[in-house]
């Protein structure tokens, strides 16, 4: 995956723009203002053969199978991870029958994302954000990084503490997105990250996004409300939660939208 990567984002940044999706989170998004040493593709559901050979024929019109059959290779391995990750979370909470209905409404995002090194001027000690804080917004999220560290996050109840991430090699790492808080009735907590990058070589890292189908109502199951855990978020669709969202861009903003 790591050398597939290379060779995508190596490619001439008009063939990288060629990649426009109008889905958020999705086009080619290239050393923005905001944060110029990210660079990402957003693409749907790539562990079906077909989407992958579209994306890699986008990119290479005269093909690069070995792109292809290694985006689709990892997607498809990952999305299996992602399904016995949200089997073991559902089982947990005694709703394993509720597996099928939810494989049934969620579909995917495979994210690639490459962080250059910063500057020499901004490459300081505090180092230079890759990525802005956030939360995701879908329910989980499985990642993986080459071997430049990068990624920090704010444990449930420090404030405002950031803690740099180890990631050892060759693990993944699962992130708790706001649509599986909000199911879990706030049970599971969506960790707010970011990336910061420092050193001298560049990061690569690729996720899967497990995402609530078009449509699909996020909804607190009864199971999971009782005296000790009132009901937190009135039911939303999804697809509306992200459109706010991306009007409104702000840290609380499935409190703000879905809390009662
Ligand atoms: O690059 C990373 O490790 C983090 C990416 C991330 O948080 C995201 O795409 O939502
Ligand atoms: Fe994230």
């Amino acid at each position: 995956m790591l050398v597939a990567m290379r060779s995508l984002f190596d490619l001439p940044d008009e063939t990288k723009s060629r990649y426009q999706n109008p889905k958020p989170y999705r086009s080619y998004n290239g050393k923005c203002s905001v944060v110029p040493l990210h660079e990402s593709f957003g693409i749907d559901d790539p562990h079906r053969l077909s989407t992958a050979r579209d994306f890699t024929h986008l990119m290479w019109p005269h093909g690069n199978p070995s792109f292809c059959e290694a985006l689709h290779t990892a997607s498809s391995n990952m999305l299996e991870l992602s399904s016995l990750i949200m089997r073991m979370i559902l089982e947990s909470f005694g709703m394993g029958a509720e597996f099928q209905s939810h494989i049934h409404e969620s579909s995917t995002v495979f994210r690639l994302m490459k962080y250059l090194v910063p500057p020499p001027f901004q490459n300081t000690g505090g180092g230079t954000l890759g990525m802005v804080a956030h939360t995701d917004k879908n329910d989980i999220t499985i990642l993986c990084q080459n071997d430049v560290q990068g990624l920090e996050f704010i444990p449930r109840d420090a404030q405002d503490k950031w803690v740099r991430v180890r990631v050892p090699e060759d693990a993944f790492i699962v992130i708790v997105g706001d649509s599986l808080k909000a199911w879990s009735n706030g049970r599971l907590h969506a960790v707010k990250h970011r990336v910061v990058m420092r050193g001298n070589r560049e990061r690569y890292s690729w996720g899967l996004f497990s995402i609530p189908k078009e449509g699909a109502m996020i909804r607190v199951p009864t199971e999971l409300i009782d005296t000790d855990h009132p009901l937190r978020y009135r039911p939303f669709k999804f697809s509306d939660y992200m459109s706010y969202y991306v009007s409104n861009i702000r840290d609380d903003a499935l409190e703000v939208y879905a809390s009662i």
